[in-house]
């Protein structure tokens, strides 16, 4: 090799591992471009619809659109229940996402989420990379883009990942700065763990499922579904995103669907999530201080395909930062997730395979979890 490309090869390699200490780190050098390791191929770009495009203004996916409303004040009310289902299930089947208000957490405790995320991600470097793992399984994992040590381009994003149970195991592993972050995470958790339970319950009966539910066949063996949800995994993931030079070249997250039953998304004010609605991207309208939530692969199988798991992603833009804050929801991670028997029949035959986490951790060690891959990959012939 000649000198000059030796000194070539080590800048390349010099830039690769700045890439691995995130975007936050690499955007505190003002960069003026985009780097060509976030640059997608052309037919991935959000293009036009970035956000922060003046071109854009004229262009579909800059249109806010607000998600199909479930009212916790409906469903609380044995009147309106009914109705509330009925929404709730259209919007399961149709767009796969909705919308969650009067959901009773506190606002300080959702305010309070946003505000320890921002600080953790204010912080030196040194103090995040403490948390950095490339270990799927470690209770703390700080990182970057989406998959950083599979992905060919990188995303624009850098993420916290907690998990959040059995709570008086892993609290010790939490990140201990800021000071009060082990508390404000320890009840956020706890407020969306029984937010999700009431809306796994409002879906069971969406699907016609009686409550109380005693052992279906279809999941653990021991005690009904409700009491498996009781004692499920829970996974937080707070998403930081910089401003980016040039956001029509990049995502923030590329389009994928979440593993688990149900994801509880909070986000800023700053608008970014979009999702696959027919076919076109069309960006979610942020309503602060509620929830959005989203169908995961799981409850596809477990509805026998009846609700979605949409594709989703998240665009950047060239002047604001945007956080979210999502906690994945499902089964204990022991569990095997199969469809309901009930939603079973001749003319809905079963269009799943059974699937448990272990499959799933394996089956994103193995090859880059894009898109639904991993969903079609349980999928039965029909
Ligand atoms: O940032 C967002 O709005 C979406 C994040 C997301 O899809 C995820 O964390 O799985
Ligand atoms: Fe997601």
């Amino acid at each position: 090799m000649s000198p000059a490309m030796v000194g070539a090869a080590a800048e390349a390699s010099n830039d690769e591992s700045q890439f691995q200490k995130g975007v936050k780190h690499l955007c505190e050098k003002a960069i003026s471009r985009v780097p060509g390791k976030y640059i997608l191929p052309v037919h991935e770009r959000p293009g036009r619809a970035a956000i922060g495009n003046d071109a854009a203004r004229v262009d579909e996916g800059r249109k806010l659109m607000s998600l199909p409303m479930v009212d916790f004040a409906e469903l609380r009310s044995s009147s309106d229940r009914p109705r509330a289902l009925k929404s709730l299930a259209e919007a399961c089947e149709q767009y796969g996402f909705f919308q969650v208000v009067n959901h009773g957490i506190p606002e300080e405790v959702i305010g309070g989420m946003i505000d320890a995320s921002t600080r953790f991600f204010g912080q030196p470097y040194e103090e995040r990379a403490r948390y950095m793992s490339s270990d799927m399984t470690s209770p703390v994992r700080y990182g970057t883009s989406f998959n950083q040590s599979k992905d060919k381009v990188f995303c624009w994003r850098d993420f916290l990942k907690i998990t959040c149970e059995p709570m008086p195991q892993v609290l010790p592993h939490w990140p201990s700065s800021p000071p009060d972050m082990r508390n404000v995470v320890a009840l956020y958790a706890k407020e969306t763990k029984c937010l999700f339970l009431k809306i796994m319950e409002a879906i069971l009966e969406s699907l016609g499922l009686p409550l109380p539910a005693t052992g279906r066949g279809s999941v653990c063996e021991d005690g009904g579904i409700m009491t498996q949800f009781e004692e499920g995994s829970q996974l937080m993931v707070s998403n930081f995103y910089p401003p980016c030079p040039e956001p029509e070249l990049t995502l923030g997250m590329p389009p994928h669907s979440d593993y688990g039953f149900l994801t509880l998304l909070l986000q800023d004010r700053v608008p970014g999530l979009q999702i696959l609605h027919g076919d076109n991207w069309v960006t979610v309208k942020p309503i602060p201080g509620s929830f959005v939530v989203n169908v995961g692969d799981h409850l596809e199988i477990f509805s026998n395909g009846r609700y979605k798991s949409v594709l989703h992603r998240v665009l950047v833009n060239s002047t604001e930062s945007r956080i979210s804050v999502a906690t994945l929801h499902s089964l204990p991670k022991e569990c095997t997730v199969s469809p309901a028997p009930e939603l079973v029949d001749e003319a809905n035959p079963r269009r799943y395979m059974d699937t448990d986490f272990a499959s799933f951790l394996a089956y994103i060690s193995s090859c880059e979890p894009k898109k639904k891959n991993f969903l079609e990959s349980r999928k039965l012939p029909s």
